[in-house]
């Protein structure tokens, strides 16, 4: 019971203190010895939470939006372990009615009905009894029905096909070498060394792709700053930057700083780097990157990049806009993401996101690179905004890999859903 409860708890804080997923599965890992039970509830009931409701809407006569929020929870757990986990279904329910009697005793009884009930229907219940495709998809996938309709709209139906079958495959973890402290073949015989499986990746040349990832923060080689834990699309941002040594150079939304880091080490820390962020919370993780990582010359500034800042005219080699976005392309990696946001979130942030490249564009010398990347899918943030840029008399696009822009996806890449594109300033 005591797995159920931190499981209850953790998705509790998820779904309505709006803490995120990563956040709550770290902080239950320093609690308990083994975290994979728990790991795969709480990652498991987000994925199909529209699905898990809409079982749980056939068996409850009470609506599922008027239930207690603690017992609706109990119940999606308890129909995904019956569902999808290979547990005994009654020991399931009966730990999960004495958890009930802690947090609503009165729902004690409710809750063993509606779980008996699911085992005697079980594959009648889970049927999705669904015409329309687009709604199908929405209960099959637990994807809101507006993000289906967005990238329907955005790319056609078969890039959302495929999208929507790569969910929950499991990822691979990629990392990013510190080539100021070791080379790659040096770190890759040392993680080789400690049984990992390490190949190259075929997305940027400064990452490694880690198949066996556990425990790779704890090793010494993490603590030592020879890597950094990255995905490769992020990666590759930088790498489109390209930024040269001596120069000066603006990361306009730097934290946690994963991108400053890598900027500074691509420069052999000769370069003036300039790391800002609206939020003065997250400025401390900018600090702790740049000091395991042992590096210099950043200087971390906290300001709203969306005002302008006029000693800051014509004054900047490189800028990199990795800019706030509604996150569409780690859904897979922090599913509660699909149900935290909106398509007002979505159209408020494309004018965010031009109202800082306005910007930007200001703070660029000529002669100066600008490189706006997101990691979103969807066209309003990235293609429509690609558009915005290209309007600008005084920006030229660089193209990269003979194409005006770069959009990675899940199902094709392997990696986050990201977009960037690349401008000089003439
Ligand atoms: C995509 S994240 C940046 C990730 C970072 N580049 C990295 O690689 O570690 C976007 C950041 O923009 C910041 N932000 C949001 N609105 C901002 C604004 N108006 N001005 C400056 N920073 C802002 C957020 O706090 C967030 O840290």
């Amino acid at each position: 019971m005591e797995d159920f409860k931190l499981i209850l708890d953790g998705l509790y804080r998820i779904s309505y203190k709006n803490e995120k997923s990563t956040d709550i599965i770290n902080e239950i890992a320093k609690k308990v010895e083994d975290i994979s039970y728990i790991t795969k509830n709480i990652y498991g009931v987000l994925e199909n939470k529209l699905y898990l409701e809409y079982i749980l809407a056939k068996l409850s006569k009470i609506k599922v939006k008027k239930l207690d929020k603690k017992v609706k929870l109990i119940l999606l757990i308890g129909i995904y372990n019956i569902h999808f986990l290979d547990r005994k279904n009654y020991a399931i329910v009966n730990e999960l009615v004495n958890l009930t009697k802690k947090v609503s005793f009165k729902s004690k009884s409710f809750v063993n009905a509606i779980l008996r009930s699911y085992i005697r229907d079980e594959k009648n219940l889970s049927k999705i009894n669904i015409e329309n495709d687009e709604e199908f998809n929405s209960i099959k996938y637990s994807m809101p029905l507006w993000i289906i309709k967005y990238l329907n709209d955005s790319y056609g139906k078969d890039y959302t096909q495929k999208f929507l079958d790569s969910l929950n495959k499991e990822r691979k973890l990629s990392i990013r070498i510190n080539k100021t402290k070791i080379t790659r073949e040096k770190l890759k015989n040392l993680l080789e060394d400690k049984g990992y499986i390490v190949e190259d990746s075929l997305i940027s040349t400064l990452s490694l792709v880690i198949k066996n990832p556990k425990s790779l923060a704890s090793t010494e080689e993490f603590k030592k700053g020879f890597f950094t834990i990255q995905s490769e699309a992020s990666i590759k941002v930088c790498e489109i930057l390209n930024p040269k040594k001596n120069s000066n150079i603006l990361d306009i939304c730097a934290a946690p700083g994963t991108k400053t880091s890598l900027l500074a080490e691509l420069c052999d820390n000769s370069s003036k780097i300039i790391a800002n962020d609206i939020s003065f919370n997250k400025l401390s993780k900018i600090n702790e990157n740049i000091k395991r990582l042992g590096l210099k010359n950043i200087e971390i500034t906290n300001f709203d990049a969306s005002i302008l800042k006029e000693e800051y005219k014509e004054k900047f080699d490189y800028i990199l806009c990795d800019l706030p976005c509604s996150g569409l392309g780690v859904m897979d990696r922090k599913p509660e993401i699909r149900y935290n946001r909106t398509m007002e979130d979505v159209i408020s942030l494309s004018k965010l996101q031009k109202n800082i490249l306005d910007k930007a564009f200001l703070y660029l010398k000529t002669g100066g690179i600008l490189v706006f990347s997101t990691c979103t899918i969807g066209s309003i943030e990235n293609k429509d905004n690609f558009n915005y840029l290209s309007k600008k008399k005084r920006l030229k696009n660089i193209k990269i890999n003979g194409k005006d822009y770069l959009e990675f996806n899940s199902f094709e890449d392997e990696t986050d859903g990201f977009f960037f594109t690349k401008f000089e300033k003439i």
